[in-house]
């Protein structure tokens, strides 16, 4: 019999994205929900967007009775557990739930995973608002910002924001290929929670609409704004008393494997943008190897990207960014080192030097449906810089939108990089 006061419910975890990190990340919280049935309930919901996949004849899934018809890839994950597309010839464990309606496995979540590349985020949060538990929190493991004309955000804050719940960020050194082999690594998660507002301290339940609730700025929101003094405006509604807290212990449980090791943090904005900006960087990694460069070259890229890191997290982000969270966690120099020796974005455009192509060329034929995310953020990022007449202070990433763009070829990035220098 329970005990007076102890939880009796358990969290509820939902995946939301299945390629190729989406699927890693969800056999890691599978496998934990299996062995803490004391906080989660053992099936993990992982919301797949669904295509029709045929199985690779070199898989050991492939049927020669059903020749070339294709399948849909939830079939496929739930009666092979493996996601022959995205993440191949690795098992997945059988508590995972592959689910092609998004609404319907994030039904009853209170832990919610994003998890896909970042171009999508915005037309399946739409469909979750409204539609999950209001006091659920989320975790974003999306790497990239989200930029419009006036503003940059992190994905973590967006969605927190759109949802009206609070999401915290996981990023790190993490090749999902990697991992998902079992190949020991670490990561950061970064959950910082604003205090609760007890005014609107939800029941137990789903809520017909979870959107956010202006109320008046209080001192305690003031400490949530930041240098383009935009304020969170989500009040965060209390978890019920009946589930287990939600806090670093309850996440770093749910994420730690003996083959990922997890440090918890609070700036959510460093590992935020440590894993966008990262993937610009990984892009000039792989221009200056592809031109043959060696070494040297990439090792000097990496110098001056770290700094265009660091400098652009405190010019725009300001207080709430701790320079440590780029130079001692695994979310920031550590992932810069990793994704400039074997990330996609790398070998994608050091693959189109070589080839003489472009990296979309060679993103489109080689990733078999993966994303890049290197060339947008680039992209997203300049054209914010741009905005404000900041291009020639991020000289690094002003570059490698330029070479993507063909105003500029890699040839010239020593000069650009010089000029710099001068200032
Ligand atoms: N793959 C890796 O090694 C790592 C990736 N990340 C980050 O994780 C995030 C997710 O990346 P991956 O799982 O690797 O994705 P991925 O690169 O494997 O992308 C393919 C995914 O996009 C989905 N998709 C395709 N078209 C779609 C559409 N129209 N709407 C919605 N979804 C669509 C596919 O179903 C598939 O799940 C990214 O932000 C990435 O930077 C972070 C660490 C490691
Ligand atoms: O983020 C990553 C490793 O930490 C993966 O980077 P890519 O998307 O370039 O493969």
């Amino acid at each position: 019999m329970a005990t007076l006061g102890a939880p009796t419910k358990k969290h509820k975890v939902t995946i939301i994205g299945s390629g190729n990190w989406g699927s890693t990340i969800a056999k890691i919280v599978a496998e934990n929900t299996k062995e803490h049935p004391e906080l989660f309930q053992e099936e993990v919901q992982m919301w797949v967007y669904e295509e029709d996949v045929m199985v690779p004849k070199d898989s050991k899934h492939y049927d020669s009775s059903k020749g070339e018809s294709p399948q849909k890839l939830t079939s496929i994950i739930n009666t092979y557990h493996e996601n022959v597309k995205y993440l191949p010839n690795i098992a997945l464990p059988k508590n995972i739930v592959a689910n092609p309606s998004v609404v319907d496995a994030a039904k009853g979540s209170s832990i919610l995973v994003f998890n896909l590349p970042h171009q999508f985020i915005g037309r399946i949060s739409k469909q979750l608002e409204g539609n999950i538990l209001p006091y659920a929190r989320g975790i974003s493991c999306i790497k990239g910002v989200n930029v419009t004309e006036s503003e940059i955000s992190l994905f973590s804050e967006w969605i927190g924001e759109g949802l009206g719940i609070y999401c915290g960020a996981l990023s790190g050194a993490n090749i999902a290929n990697e991992i998902a082999q079992e190949k020991w690594c670490e990561t950061t998660i970064a959950y910082d929670p604003p205090p609760i507002d007890s005014r609107v301290a939800t029941p137990t339940g789903p809520s017909p609409s979870a959107s956010r609730v202006n109320l008046t700025i209080t001192p305690a929101d003031e400490e949530h704004r930041d240098v383009l003094g935009r304020i969170s405006k989500t009040k965060l509604k209390a978890l019920p008393s009946e589930y287990p807290p939600l806090d670093h212990a309850t996440f770093k449980t749910l994420f730690y494997r003996p083959y990922f090791h997890v440090r918890m943090v609070s700036d959510v904005a460093g590992v935020s943008l440590g894993g966008a900006l990262k993937n610009i960087v990984a892009l000039a990694a792989g221009f200056v190897d592809g031109r043959g460069w060696g070494d040297n070259a990439k090792a000097a890229v990496m110098r001056v990207g770290l700094l265009e890191m660091v400098k652009f997290g405190k010019e725009f982000f300001g207080q709430t960014v701790h320079t440590g969270t780029f130079t001692e966690e695994s979310c920031g120099v550590a992932d810069l080192i990793t994704s400039c020796s074997g990330g996609r974005n790398f070998r994608c455009a050091k693959m189109a030097v070589e080839r003489g192509v472009s990296v979309d060329e060679v993103e489109a034929k080689e990733l078999n449906g993966q994303k890049l995310q290197g060339t947008s953020t680039a992209k997203e990022v300049n054209s914010f810089l741009k905005a404000r007449g900041l291009e020639a202070e991020y000289p690094l990433f002003t570059a490698v939108l330029d070479i993507l763009e063909g105003r500029n070829t890699v040839d010239d990035i020593p000069a650009l990089l010089a000029r710099a220098d001068d200032d």
